[in-house]
């Protein structure tokens, strides 16, 4: 089947603005990546406009399919999730301004501010409020618990996750080269939490789309790191 039109404008946006590159890349995890999604560079305003569409579309889209999910606050976790939340809630709210017109985003600062208002959020206070996160990929997942841990200590209610990517790929673990599946960040996050975890795009939209566009290299080393760490879930 073919993928729905977001996503194909999506995979072209991001493929134009250099934001999905191959070639050799470290990640934060330390495993070296064929590939490498870069939500930074959707900086210019056609391709911050592109991005906030695609993560509205994709909650709005959940939203619309299952009424109990409900939420109060976007939460964009420091640094690049800061934008994404606030343009995200600012694009629902184009969308449908009764539904999502008086949704809020925050975000933490990296750094406890200790002067002015002082504190470690800025935006909606997250105290009795359902949080969903806003983030460009998990792989480890490291970012997204640490987000969960603030948003705990902040008092408030966890109730989804959206990513612009999910990489599809077990969690890193010093013996994750065996060339076995196993549980990816997100699947693990979905089941402690039971919760949805969102993605705009997985790596298999990737590579349905760049099969229809040759790309024979690309798409060969794609198919060797999924061999190798490819999820189970
Ligand atoms: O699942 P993980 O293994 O944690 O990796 C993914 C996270 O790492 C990067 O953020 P980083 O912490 O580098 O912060 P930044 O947003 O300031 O770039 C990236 O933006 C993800 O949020
Ligand atoms: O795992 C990571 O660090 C990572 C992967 C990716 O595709 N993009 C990113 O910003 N970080």
């Amino acid at each position: 089947m073919a993928l729905p039109q977001y996503k194909q404008n999506f995979i072209k946006d991001c493929v134009s603005a250099d934001a999905l590159k191959f070639g050799t890349f470290t990640l934060k995890s330390k495993r070296i990546s064929p590939y490498f999604f870069n939500a930074g560079l959707f900086h210019r305003a056609d391709l911050v406009r592109s991005i906030s569409s695609a993560y509205a579309k994709t909650l709005k889209l959940h939203g619309d399919s299952d009424p109990s999910f409900q939420w109060d606050v976007l939460f964009g976790p420091a640094y690049k999730g800061i934008p994404l939340a606030a343009t995200t809630v600012d694009k629902l709210a184009d969308f449908d301004v009764n539904t999502y017109g008086k949704k809020s985003y925050s975000f933490n600062r990296k750094e406890a501010k200790d002067h002015g208002e002082g504190g470690n959020i800025v935006g909606a206070p997250l105290r009795g409020k359902r949080i969903v996160i806003v983030d460009d990929v998990m792989t480890a997942g490291t970012a997204i618990r640490e987000a969960i841990d603030i948003i705990k200590k902040e008092g408030g209610e966890l109730v989804g996750i959206i990513v612009a990517f999910d990489r599809q790929e077990k969690t890193p673990t010093t013996t994750d080269d065996d060339g076995k599946p196993g549980p990816s960040a997100i699947g693990q996050v979905r089941k402690q939490y039971g919760i949805p975890v969102l993605a705009i795009l997985t790596l298999d939209d990737v590579v349905e789309y760049l099969r229809g566009l040759g790309g024979e290299d690309d798409l060969k080393r794609l198919d060797e790191y999924r061999a190798k760490y490819r999820a189970s879930d």
